[in-house]
């Protein structure tokens, strides 16, 4: 006598590879046509076999029909060559102190060495990526920031000058949809000009928020080096809106890097994005896992 079909192991794995494609089947009805923003931070992008399955991840996404954007970081590598360079890093609520020569340097790395590797990662999966900065056809006009922060020594609120650290006041669309239309992938590095003339270094994060609030981008991921938003027990929070956001920030459990991340989550859920999720993207195809099963991992921030 034989073994049935249905008992082989070789038609078990079968079946649970069907059961995959049958479970996706209703998300990849509901997501198709729509512009999903990724944010792929600089701590995520250094293992070459995840960065491989990111653009793969990526490529399927616009081969189901969806509209992937991909906005990168690159903090660790724009440090590396300062250090290389002699220069120290310093960084006030998560965002780099940018001298001219600093902003230079950024935009080299970020715009030059990293945004072309993400485009060739792409390229390499069987998609058609495109580079470009906030520069290209004006797609983001940055104005300069500041940050009033604490003096705890003199007990009072001290303005800090970041130097050429912008944040976005505008973003045309234009090229973005351009290429989108025509079956490419767009890959921006977050530099972009001011109305002034100055090139502007801005928070990957906050420049992939006011890309999705522009495109009213159904669905916003952050790619980073954690879980999620992890509480005072190192727990992840799978659930956050803007208001425990606010207390997790006041409290001091949401420091550093994730300070830019869960703002512009908050504000591009305000702004209409249906969802944002900081996902880890030490996970082989976290993205994926997220979009195409019942299996939500990461934070989720909601209005
Ligand atoms: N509550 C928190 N939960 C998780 N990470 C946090 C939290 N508060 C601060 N962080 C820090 O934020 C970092 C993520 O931000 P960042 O280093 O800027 O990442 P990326 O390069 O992906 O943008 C984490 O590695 C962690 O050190
Ligand atoms: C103003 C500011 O802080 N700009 C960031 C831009 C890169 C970035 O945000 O990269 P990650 O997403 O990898 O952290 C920086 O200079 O590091």
């Amino acid at each position: 006598m034989t073994d049935s079909p249905a008992a082989s192991p070789a038609t078990a794995a079968l079946l649970a590879k069907a059961e995959t494609l049958t479970e996706a089947l209703p998300y990849l009805q509901r997501y198709a046509g729509q512009t999903f923003v990724v944010k792929y931070g600089g701590h995520a992008m250094g293992d070459p076999e995840l960065a491989r399955d990111f653009a793969e991840d990526v490529v399927l996404l616009k081969a189901v029909g969806i509209n992937p954007v991909v906005v990168h970081g690159g903090g660790p590598q724009i440090g590396a060559m300062l250090k290389r360079l002699g220069v120290e890093s310093r960084f006030v609520d998560g965002l780099r102190v940018t001298d001219a020569e600093t902003a230079r340097i950024a935009e080299m790395v970020l715009a030059g060495s990293i945004n072309k590797e993400i485009v060739a990662w792409i390229g390499q999966a069987g998609g058609r990526a495109v580079g470009i900065s906030g520069k290209d056809a004006n797609l983001v006009t940055a104005v300069k920031v500041g940050r009033d922060t604490p003096d705890t020594l003199q007990g009072i609120e001290r303005h800090v000058d970041l130097g050429f650290v912008g944040e976005p006041v505008a973003v045309d669309r234009t090229i973005l949809d351009t290429l989108s239309g025509s079956g490419i992938i767009p890959v921006v590095a977050p530099i972009a000009l001011g109305a002034d003339g100055h090139t502007y270094n801005i928070n990957a994060d906050t420049m992939a928020g006011a890309i999705a609030g522009a495109l009213g981008a159904s669905r916003f991921f952050l790619l980073t080096d954690v879980a999620g938003v992890l509480d005072k027990d190192k727990r992840l929070l799978t659930d956050l809106d803007p208001e425990r956001i606010a207390a997790l920030k006041a409290d001091g459990t949401i420091s550093g890097g994730m300070i830019p991340k869960v703002d512009t989550c908050v504000a591009a859920v305000e702004s209409g994005v249906d969802a944002a999720v900081i996902l880890d993207g030490r996970v082989p195809h976290a993205m994926l896992l997220e979009i195409f099963t019942s299996a939500g991992a990461g934070t989720l921030v909601h209005a």
